[in-house]
């Protein structure tokens, strides 16, 4: 199924505002209605190649060819059913690979109706961040996507499912906020009426919770959705899987997310993974039920999904629903998906580790990841 994407850096056009397409066609000294056309081709005929941008001279096709590209990635591969997810596996220009994940319709969790065609988008090739229990870190981090490639993967997408994608999340590989302004185009182009046209109550931005970010995306004026990877109430366990942490914690995050709340009407999502021995204590659920109050926010609880390398196990189911009853009993509503295959990111980046490591681009990261807290940690 492998081809070879475009070896060149250009820009893509799915990176690019009309705005800045005019500027290049007024460069070109073509008329502005060009870049209008382009722009239509682009995004709503989706054009695959330049050349079949055919209302558009062919000077003015060869021109643009030398400073744009309209695909920057190829479909490398393809994991999963129909019915529950389907990991999508996209080799980029630079010969790295990022996933991104087809999740089918499920009861409402990130909007408010049902989400019929779910897409969970990488932000990054890799990441900086280092949670004990992730996949998308293991190798590190290597590099932002730009804001095309972000938008490529929905286009991508939607090309192989030949449906249209109506839920964004951004729960892929990386931390969205730490590539602020690729992501922020991105969210633009895919919300324009001229671009993809999803709505942004339809986006959800996923967050280890880098506090300063939070505000400055509050302050972006698209009433998109967020949660935060909380999966630990206590400064104490939540440092230990998540050494972002120890930069901003749990008081300067939850700062961050009231500010949020001036600015946006949806309620906040906490995500928390539960991990056998590590955060599944009825103790840390209680004060979960307290933390997620203080915000108005819900609580969406994963059973971890076990990630090859790493030692980390789920808990029983009768530990998972204990935890979510304590949560109710604290008045807090949460979100308990027992079944396997439906969860949001599924382990997002196995696959794309398997692949590098394979074709040699990484070294076979043997995870460092162990912590000695409680009975399931290794
Ligand atoms: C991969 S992250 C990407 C977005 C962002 N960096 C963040 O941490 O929210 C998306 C979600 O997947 C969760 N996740 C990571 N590894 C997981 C695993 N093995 N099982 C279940 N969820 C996992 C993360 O904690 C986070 O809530
Ligand atoms: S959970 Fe998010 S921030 Fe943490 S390592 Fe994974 S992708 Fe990065």
């Amino acid at each position: 199924m492998s081809t070879n994407p475009p070896s060149q850096a250009l820009p893509s056009l799915l990176g690019t505002k009309p705005e800045e397409v005019a500027a290049v066609v007024t460069s070109l000294g073509e008329p502005a209605f060009r870049a209008k056309q382009i722009v239509e081709w682009t995004f709503k005929k989706r054009a695959t190649g330049i050349e079949a941008m055919s209302s558009l001279s062919k000077p003015l096709r060869q021109a643009l060819a030398e400073k744009f590209v309209t695909r920057s990635m190829t479909l490398s591969n393809v994991a999963g059913s129909e019915d529950t997810t389907r990991k999508i596996l996209l080799k980029l220009h630079d010969g790295r690979y990022v996933e991104t994940v087809l999740i089918p319709a499920s009861p409402a969790l990130y909007s408010e109706r049902s989400d019929r065609l779910t897409l969970c988008v990488s932000s990054q090739v890799g990441c900086a961040y280092d949670c004990k229990f992730c996949a998308s870190g293991l190798a590190g981090f290597t590099r932002n996507l730009t804001a095309g490639e972000i938008v490529e993967q929905i286009v991508q997408a939607e090309a192989y499912a030949a449906d249209r994608v109506d839920n964004l999340v951004f729960m892929g590989m990386g931390e969205p906020l730490a590539n602020f302004s690729n992501l922020v185009k991105a969210i633009e182009i895919l919300n324009a009426e001229w671009g993809i046209g999803i709505g942004a109550r339809h986006m959800t931005v996923s967050t280890s919770g880098l506090a300063p970010q939070i505000k400055k995306l509050a302050d972006v004026p698209l009433q998109i959705r967020l949660a935060i990877s909380l999966h630990g109430a206590s400064d104490e366990v939540r440092s230990q899987i998540m050494p972002v942490n120890k930069k901003h914690n749990i008081a300067e995050l939850f700062e961050a997310l009231q500010y949020w709340r001036t600015k946006h009407k949806q309620r906040i999502t906490l995500e928390y993974i539960l991990i056998e021995g590590v955060n599944d204590m009825l103790e840390q659920a209680r004060l979960l039920a307290k933390r997620a109050r203080s915000i108005d926010a819900r609580v969406n609880l994963i059973p971890y999904n076990t990630v090859e390398g790493l030692p980390w196990v789920r808990p029983s189911e009768a530990q998972c629903i204990a935890f979510r009853d304590t949560l109710a009993a604290g008045g807090v509503t949460a979100t308990l998906r027992l079944e396997k295959g439906h969860d949001i990111a599924a382990a997002c980046g196995q696959l794309r580790l398997k692949q590098e490591t394979e074709e040699g681009i990484i070294e076979s990261p043997i995870p460092e990841k162990r912590i000695t807290i409680g009975a399931g940690a290794a």
